[in-house]
């Protein structure tokens, strides 16, 4: 049985009469790696903002493990498992590494209690697996805000996944990165993606040949195409609607 995880249908956002998203339909299975590109305005951040509950739609459905999300607020939407990782980094400057990712994975306890090392062992395993899945168990013990932007990239992420959503929404999480940490957060996603179902926004192509399994491409509101990252390079839709851009340019972006 092919149970989607997350099912979108006819869905559509009008803001003052002009719709960000279009009757768009969008679905994905467990254990999926998906990315969603498309140009300036074709509504990607309008998308994660309906399935988070930030945004309401005008019309249309989403459902998540078989729910309807629409009547539930953003909070709510987090409870039943769906975790956001924003574009800006926002872990907490003033605690370390380690700190934050156990002040993320403590969900029935206080701050306090989990920085203060009121932790059981599992925890305290599971911060030490997720410090050594980020890469950052050398700099485990300094406040983040002494990290690099990329690595606070990547510990945000580590703080998602604390949290053990079961969909990670991940919005274009390698924008001002250096190629170095671009592709160590490629990495991260990809060893992320053998056990988790991660959905990723993103406009760096070079990015998204990376960890790109099935690609969805949006055009003003709707899905244009969707396939291997190779079929819709080559989809002479897609390359026309990176407007006035060349195969050449499309692909080296
Ligand atoms: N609150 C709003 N009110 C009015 N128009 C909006 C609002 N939010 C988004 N839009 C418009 O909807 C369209 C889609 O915006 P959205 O931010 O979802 O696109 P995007 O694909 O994320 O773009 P970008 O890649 O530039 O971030 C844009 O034309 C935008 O101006």
């Amino acid at each position: 049985m092919n149970a989607k995880l997350l099912e979108i249908s006819n869905l559509t956002v009008s803001f003052d009469g002009f719709k960000a998203i279009n009757d768009l339909n969008f679905s994905m299975l467990p254990g999926e790696l998906r990315v969603v590109i498309g140009p300036n305005g074709a509504g990607k951040t309008t998308f994660m903002d309906v399935i988070t509950g930030k945004t309401k739609p005008t019309q249309g459905t989403v459902k998540f493990k078989g729910k309807n999300l629409l009547p539930y607020a953003e909070h709510e939407i987090a409870r039943f498992g769906i975790g956001r990782k924003f574009q800006t980094p926002r872990v907490y400057l003033n605690l370390s590494t380690r700190e934050n990712l156990a002040v993320s994975g403590a969900r029935n306890k206080s701050v306090w209690a989990a920085i203060l090392g009121q932790s059981t062992k599992a925890e305290r395993h599971s911060v030490a697996g997720l410090l050594a899945t980020i890469g950052l168990e050398a700099k485990a013990d300094i406040p983040a805000g002494l990290l690099s932007h990329g690595e606070k990239q990547r510990l945000e992420i580590g703080m998602l996944v604390a949290q053990s959503p079961d969909l990670l929404l991940v919005d274009e999480p390698v924008a001002g990165l250096t190629d170095e940490e671009t592709v160590n957060v490629g990495e991260l996603l990809l060893a992320l993606a053998a056990d988790h179902s991660i959905l990723v926004i993103e406009h760096d192509m070079e990015f998204v040949r990376q960890i790109a399994r099935q690609v969805t491409v949006l055009h003003q509101g709707s899905v244009l195409c969707e396939g291997t990252m190779d079929q819709v390079q080559s989809d002479p839709r897609v390359i026309e609607v990176y407007l006035g851009q060349t195969e050449s340019e499309v692909m080296k972006e």
